[in-house]
């Protein structure tokens, strides 16, 4: 077992992020008996685990807070919050958009904060997390990056600003992907193919694509020139990506448009 492991770990929310969470820590031997999960309807919890539906002032206080409920639900949670004593507990949040001093605000009892973005992938261990925060000591920063990078990979950010583009870039993006993918299949089916064979192809596709950009010294952007072949199928395919730079300005507004959602939602 992991002696980086809280002492004592209360999960405010434990849905899907927080919930896979959860099951990777355990599986690598979290102890179920240290944690309390606050949450009306909780994922799947091993025996052991103390479950409340709502913050009861007797929880006693915590090393560790993990915050897995929505932005909008910090309003609401705060207020009892406010009935622990959270003078020594490291609040790590997952909300998307709300910065540390929006967190200071709402829970000004907590000793210390950090920001945490991951993504889906963390329920296979493969997510990539961003870390932020301000004033921890180097002990702890190190205890935050071991947990996380249980669980896939884990890297600091120095600006807080970048958490507004990780959310946009590796948070939201497992449903770009999964869009991507879906629009793929949807391509080879308008062109015939059969549905559960074009889903099929389409996602093999992407996996041996992906593998082949991490064992790869080339750039994706090389690697693309590589798949054309001069006046072949793929530049036909490609000009229609690069028409008035369609794809990037596509891409490039999603983004924006998440990182502006980011932003708001911290408001
Ligand atoms: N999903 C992602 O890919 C992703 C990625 C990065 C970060 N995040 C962040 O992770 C957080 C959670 O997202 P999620 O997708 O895991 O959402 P989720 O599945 O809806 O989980 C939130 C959980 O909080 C519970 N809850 C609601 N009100 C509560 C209360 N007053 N006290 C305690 N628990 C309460 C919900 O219960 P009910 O279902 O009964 O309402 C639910 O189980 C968000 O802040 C999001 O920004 C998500
Ligand atoms: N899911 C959260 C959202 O859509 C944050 C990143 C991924 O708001």
């Amino acid at each position: 077992m992991s002696n980086s492991f809280p002492q004592s770990l209360l999960v405010i929310g434990s849905g899907n992020m927080a919930g896979a969470m959860l099951r990777g820590w355990f599986a690598r031997g979290l102890d179920p008996a240290s944690v309390t999960v606050v949450d009306p309807s909780p994922r799947e919890l091993p025996e052991g685990v103390r479950h409340l539906t709502t913050i009861d002032a007797g929880i006693s206080a915590p090393d560790w807070l993990l915050l897995g409920i929505k932005p909008q639900m910090l309003r609401d949670v705060a207020p009892h919050l406010a009935t622990l004593d959270l003078s020594n507990t490291l609040l790590v949040s997952m909300l998307a958009g709300v910065e540390i001093a929006g967190l200071r605000a709402a829970v000004p009892g907590v000793g210390a904060i950090a920001r945490i973005m991951p993504n889906m992938a963390i329920g296979i261990g493969q997510s990539v997390t961003a870390l932020f925060a301000e004033t921890l000591d180097q002990a702890e920063r190190d205890r935050i990056e071991t947990l996380f990078a249980m669980l896939g990979t884990a890297e600091w950010l120095d600006d807080e600003s970048q958490m507004h583009v990780v959310t946009a870039l590796s948070g939201s993006g497992p449903a770009y992907l999964f869009r991507f993918l879906d629009a793929l299949a949807k391509g080879a089916i308008t062109l015939g193919m059969p549905e559960d064979q074009a889903a099929r192809l389409a996602l093999g596709m992407v996996r041996g694509s992906a593998e082949l950009v991490l064992q790869s010294a080339e750039t994706p952007a090389q690697l693309a020139e590589r798949v054309a072949s001069p006046a072949g199928t793929t530049r036909a395919a490609l000009h229609v990506f690069d028409a008035d730079d369609a794809l990037d300005r596509l891409v490039a507004d999603a983004m924006a448009a998440a990182a502006k959602r980011s932003v708001e939602l911290g408001q």
